[in-house]
């Protein structure tokens, strides 16, 4: 593979956005080899985070995990390792019309750096202060830029993209949750998460989006969901147009949406939604609502999410017999409730404690993904889009759509301790804040009370 890309490419790069691990830049140049694609770059954090996925390639238990799974455990680099896992394991699972591995092309170091130089003003600074380009890759991902519509974005034509990151969207049932963490049955993790991350100032308010709206199945219920995440989007849910961010937060979470927000919004919107103004931002709500109510999407990312069959609580004690270590989670029960509840998981057959991690890992994946849905006005005269109109009828308007998944990156084996640990603290701090302040959960149930009343009244 020849160097694709030297420090003086940089200039065609620009920034499109960044998640807790990689950089993605947009091409703004005109070679056709890269028009319509992203880059996706690696991170490393600042403080040499043990969590990161690093460098190396997958590590002895990964390699005992994913040994069936084609060519993974022989990659030469994580990287490659990552690149097939998505092209293997999530794209048979997603759909490959909906899933692109990229290709990896060669970077120099140069090119690197100048685009850490080029780039850094624009970074959120918290995330500047996390973590910075990896200057030790020497090869990066690219993928098709799934915020446009490439077969046409001719002058005068307007794509508009909605990327929704939707989280986990159902409650656990498993036997394995203590008893003390019974509430994990009833409130999402979405929800308590928010708690958590409001106490610790990580958000300014609680989002009112609810996954189990979302993942429902019903048209209703999807566009409350959709509402919600217009008036809370914080780092679920973005808008751009022709691949500039006009809703959202950029590289990160924003705050909740306010007048001056929601005006500029709807004025964004003036060329791609006919509507007269004041209900534009109404008409795309609903237009998202359909696209996902259609498209059957979201029951088939449920399933995946859904391999995660016996929650964390019951991960935990496979992974201690994987990594062949005294269970952390045993040595604090007495015999009796280890004998009732979590023996049967320590005497399970090796293949099978490395099934139960594995499916895990896959979930973790499917409930951080996120999606991109392309919509393109469709020109009077065209005929049926090979990706499947949308008919808005309250605007008399066609759409071409395109859904993509994003960010289906591997998790790391070791981060299954992380998750317990995070998973623990989420719902103490959670009991303890509804038994010290029971009027937050009052005042929540409330509110859901009011909502769906509303609902039903529409
Ligand atoms: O644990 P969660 O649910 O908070 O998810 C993390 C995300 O936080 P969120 O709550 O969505 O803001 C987090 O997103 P942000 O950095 O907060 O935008 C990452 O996606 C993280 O994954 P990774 O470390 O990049 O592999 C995500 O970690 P994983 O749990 O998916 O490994
Ligand atoms: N193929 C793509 N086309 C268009 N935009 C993209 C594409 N991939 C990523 N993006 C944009 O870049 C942002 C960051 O990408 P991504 O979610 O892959 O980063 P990450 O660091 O892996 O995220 P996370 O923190 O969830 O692990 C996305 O939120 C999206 O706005
Ligand atoms: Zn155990």
């Amino acid at each position: 593979m020849a160097v694709a890309l030297t420090a003086k490419d940089a200039d065609d790069w620009t920034y499109r956005g960044e998640g807790a691990v990689n950089l993605v830049l947009a091409y703004a140049g005109n070679s056709a080899e890269f028009v319509g694609k992203v880059l996706r770059i690696p991170k490393v954090s600042t403080n040499g985070s043990h969590l990161e996925n690093g460098h190396s390639a997958l590590t002895p238990h990964e390699c005992l995990l994913w040994k069936d799974t084609a060519d993974l455990t022989s990659a030469p680099t994580r990287e490659i390792a990552e690149q097939l896992y998505v092209q293997h394991v999530m794209r048979p699972l997603l759909g490959s019309e909906h899933v692109d591995a990229g290709m990896r092309i060669l970077v120099s170091k140069e090119f690197l750096v100048a685009i850490e130089k080029k780039v850094l003003s624009q970074r959120p600074s918290w995330r500047v202060k996390a973590a910075k380009v990896n200057p030790l890759c020497d090869s990066v991902l690219l993928i098709s830029d799934h915020s446009v519509f490439l077969h046409g974005t001719l002058k005068g034509e307007f794509s508009l993209c909605v990327e929704i990151k939707p989280k986990c969207g159902f409650l656990p049932t498993s036997k394995f949750i203590a008893e003390g963490n019974a509430i994990k049955r009833s409130v999402t993790r979405f929800k308590m998460h928010q708690a958590l991350k409001l106490h610790d100032r990580m958000i300014s308010e609680i989002s009112e989006y609810d996954p189990l709206d979302m993942f429902s199945g019903s048209r209703e219920r999807i566009h409350r969901a959709i509402k919600a995440l217009y008036n809370t989007p914080q780092n679920n849910f973005r808008v751009f147009l022709n691949g500039s961010l006009i809703f959202g937060g950029l590289g990160g979470g924003t705050k909740s949406t306010n007048y001056m927000v929601g005006q500029d919004f709807e004025d964004a919107l003036k060329h791609v939604i006919m509507a007269e103004d004041g209900m534009r931002t109404e008409k795309l709500l609903e237009l998202i609502t359909e696209a996902l109510f259609r498209s059957g999407l979201l029951d088939r990312l449920l399933e995946v999410q859904k391999l995660d069959a016996i929650d964390i609580e019951g991960v935990i004690h496979a992974y201690h017999d994987i990594v062949s270590q005294p269970c952390l989670v045993c040595r604090k029960m007495d015999a009796d409730e280890f004998t009732n509840r979590y023996a049967t998981l320590h005497s399970m057959p090796m293949e099978e404690s490395l099934k139960i991690v594995r499916d895990y890992l896959i979930a973790a994946t499917a409930k951080d993904l996120s999606m991109m849905l392309s919509f393109q006005p469709q020109q009077r005269g065209d005929v049926d889009s090979p990706n499947g109109a949308l008919f808005l009828k309250s605007t008399n308007q066609s759409f071409d759509l395109k859904v993509s998944f994003i960010d289906l990156d591997m998790k790391p084996f070791k981060k299954v301790v992380y998750y317990y640990e995070l998973d623990q603290q989420i719902v103490h701090f959670y009991v303890q804040m509804v038994e010290t302040e029971p009027w937050l959960e009052i005042k929540a149930s409330n509110q859901e009370m009011r909502d769906s009343n509303e609902s039903i009244l529409l």
